[in-house]
């Protein structure tokens, strides 16, 4: 006996109550208008939940709301506007299942019809309230001796249906639960995409936070394999909220923590998680990677990556993508700042102020203008802080491994050395290569003109502590300004540095890029790549995997392959494909010296075996069915 698919219609096919909608339309000019519509809301759900009759609730909206017939045209534009999404995306599911689909609503006909029709469903299996008009046409009250206006209806509706089979309801509310509870349909999905019923949530045989799932537990057709509540995002390292919103609006599953986790913490809570996003501060080892079962991507909101083991992530088929430039300017304005205060000694004046000494003097206190700054590492913020700081009139010299064009009137150094010798500022910009471990050092210190200052806003141990230290309290160096250091804490709380209590020595707990600006801008640029990895497949600015970008197919399935860069593997997966007697409509392979990623696109339904066989390819590393 064939299953049927017994759905609501407000807020489960449509994102939103129509009525609402339609008193936001009827309403537009007058002034109490907010008022009126909060009352109507609360009615709705008084209604929805059960806590007054369905009727009552129906009555006192239609008083609140005086509507007319020409406002449906309106309402039933801006509903079309408003399908829930994973309804819209899996519209192939309402053309073939069309037979088997209903639609019992306490909402009305005018509207409903309208709306289904153009997923396949037709009037007649359209169950519904109509409205009744004076002879003016407005809408003055609804038809009572339809079972749908009464508590309970949806009960009596569906008993007179006779239907035979499984009977499925898909609902939001209170009303669509209770037909499972008088034993008229077998099963009942809550229907979480817009909103979460408590009481329907409590009463459901499963809740279901978008279409996706419902037809994933039924193993029915759908737009996605894998629904995306089912993938679960570990964001930690106090990652701003807007990544948080942005994820959780695409449908996945995102759980925040605030600070960073040990390699042993993060080893338990890695299992089962498909994404993982994380800022400077976690460690992704070998031993992390290995324990990690599901996952599928690294998001890293910044710009180092170098506390992710890239290359064993890229062995597991692990994709890493960071946020290049988010926080570009951030650091450059700090640094900017730090070469004035540091030139002005600043902080000595204001450490004893706050210690009640006035001190006004112009010893140690320098204009920035005609000074020399060097730069080390002319990358993005190198080059940065290069425009800013020669548009405030220093002399920019910059020393870069790379063959990097000067910008402005800069002057390129062929040596470290030369660098040292003619800055009185010198910023440090080099990555996070561990080669640069130590890069400043007593010799190169020493390599300083004395009474010159240095910037570090790079990585800790790009400077050897011990040896600055002894440069500033042997005066040296005029003074420093310190952001990042070889050893930092998972969270907020003690630290202890060699460093601290020195002179004219600015101390900042690696807030380079943390301004409000940055974090924002991260939150919206990462969570886009991992969107885009996990919705398309894109690996495009990945910073350990071949890049590919592609678009989302419409009617087609798309498989992604994940192998060790051996010679044969595209032979054999497209062996198995023609086995199988599947057309390919487009394949895009990228590899590395290890790895290699193929995306392929096949125009019609596949045997579920095929994807078994893919699998089993030797040297595969990870296989995924992406619609
Ligand atoms: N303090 C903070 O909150 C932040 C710190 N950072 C750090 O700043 C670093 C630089 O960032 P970007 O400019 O975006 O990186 P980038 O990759 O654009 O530039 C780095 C430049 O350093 C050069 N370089 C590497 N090693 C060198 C060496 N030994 N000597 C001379 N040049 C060398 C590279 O060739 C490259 O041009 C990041 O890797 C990160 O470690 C970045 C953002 C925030
Ligand atoms: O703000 C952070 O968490 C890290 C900033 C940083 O060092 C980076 O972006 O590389």
């Amino acid at each position: 006996m064939e299953r049927k698919y017994i759905f609501d219609f407000d807020s489960t096919l449509t994102r939103v109550e129509a009525l609402d909608v339609l008193a936001e339309i009827t309403l537009k000019d007058r002034p109490d208008r907010p008022e009126i519509i909060r009352e109507i809301q609360h009615i709705t759900n008084l209604g929805i939940d059960g806590d007054i009759s369905f009727t009552e609730s129906l009555e006192r909206r239609i008083r609140l709301l005086k509507a007319h017939r020409d406002h449906l045209p309106l309402l039933i534009a801006e509903l079309r506007k408003k399908i829930s999404r994973s309804i819209a995306d899996n519209r192939e599911f309402f053309e073939r299942f069309a037979p088997q689909i209903y639609v019992i609503s306490a909402g009305f006909r005018e509207f409903i019809v309208p709306i289904v029709e153009e997923y396949n469903v037709p009037g007649e299996r359209v169950f519904a309230n109509t409205f009744e008009y004076d002879a003016q046409g407005n809408i003055v009250g609804f038809d009572r001796e339809n079972v749908l206006a009464r508590h309970n209806g949806k009960i009596e509706c569906l008993k007179s249906l006779g239907l035979e089979g499984e009977l499925q309801v898909i609902g939001d509310g209170y009303s669509d639960y209770v037909m499972r509870e008088a034993g008229i349909a077998h099963k009942f999905f809550a229907y979480t995409e817009n909103v979460h019923r408590e009481k329907a949530a409590r009463h459901a045989d499963h809740i279901t936070p978008n279409l996706d799932e419902f037809l994933f537990v039924n193993d029915l057709p759908r737009n996605l394999s894998y629904p995306k509540n089912r993938i679960k995002i570990l964001l930690l390292e106090n990652i701003h909220p807007a990544a948080f919103e942005n994820l959780s609006e695409d449908g996945f599953s995102v759980e925040l923590v605030a600070h960073s986790l040990t390699e042993e913490e993060l080893i338990e809570k890695i299992r089962g998680v498909h994404v993982l996003g994380i800022r400077s501060k976690t460690q992704v080892t070998r031993g992390v990677l290995e324990a990690a079962n599901k996952l599928m991507v690294i998001g890293a909101f910044c710009i180092g990556t170098t506390q992710i083991d890239l290359n064993h992530a890229r062995k597991k088929g692990v994709v890493v993508f960071n946020a290049p430039y988010s926080n570009t300017r951030s650091v450059v304005e700090l640094a900017v700042g730090e070469i004035i205060m540091l030139m002005r000694s600043i902080f000595p004046r204001s450490t004893e102020l706050h210690t009640g000494f006035w001190n006004k003097t112009a010893a140690n206190a320098r204009e920035i203008r005609g000074k020399n700054l060097g730069i080390v590492g002319y990358g993005n913020i190198g080059k940065q802080l290069s425009v800013l700081s020669e548009a405030m009139g220093m002399r920019v010299y910059y020393y870069d491994v790379e063959d990097k064009l000067a910008l402005g009137n800069a002057v390129r150094c062929n040596t470290l050395e030369d660098l040292l010798n003619v800055a009185d500022v010198v910023s440090l910009h080099v990555d996070d290569n561990p080669h640069n471990r130590n890069l400043i050092g007593a010799r190169e210190l020493r390599q300083m003109r004395q009474g010159s200052y240095l910037i570090n806003l790079s990585r800790g141990f790009v400077v050897d502590i011990p040896a600055l230290k002894e440069a500033l309290e042997t005066g040296w160096l005029a003074g420093a300004a310190v952001d990042v250091y070889p050893e930092e804490p998972v969270s907020n709380g003690p630290f202890h540095t060699p460093l601290q209590g020195l002179d004219n020595l600015i101390l900042t707990p690696h807030i380079g890029g943390s301004t409000e600006e940055a974090q924002r801008d991260i939150a919206d640029f990462v969570p886009n790549k991992i969107m885009e990895y996990i919705n398309s497949g894109s690996t495009v600015d990945a910073v350990n995997f071949p890049n590919i970008r592609l678009p989302k197919q419409q009617n087609a399935h798309r498989f992604l392959h994940i192998h060790d860069n051996v010679p044969g593997i595209m032979a054999h997966i497209n062996k198995i494909l023609a086995s199988y007697d599947m057309n390919i409509t487009g394949q895009y392979l990228s590899t590395d010296n290890e790895v290699g990623y193929v995306i392929t696109d096949l125009d019609r339904d596949y045997n579920k075996e095929v994807t078994r066989a893919l699998k089993d390819i030797e040297h595969t590393i990870k296989f995924r069915v992406l619609y």
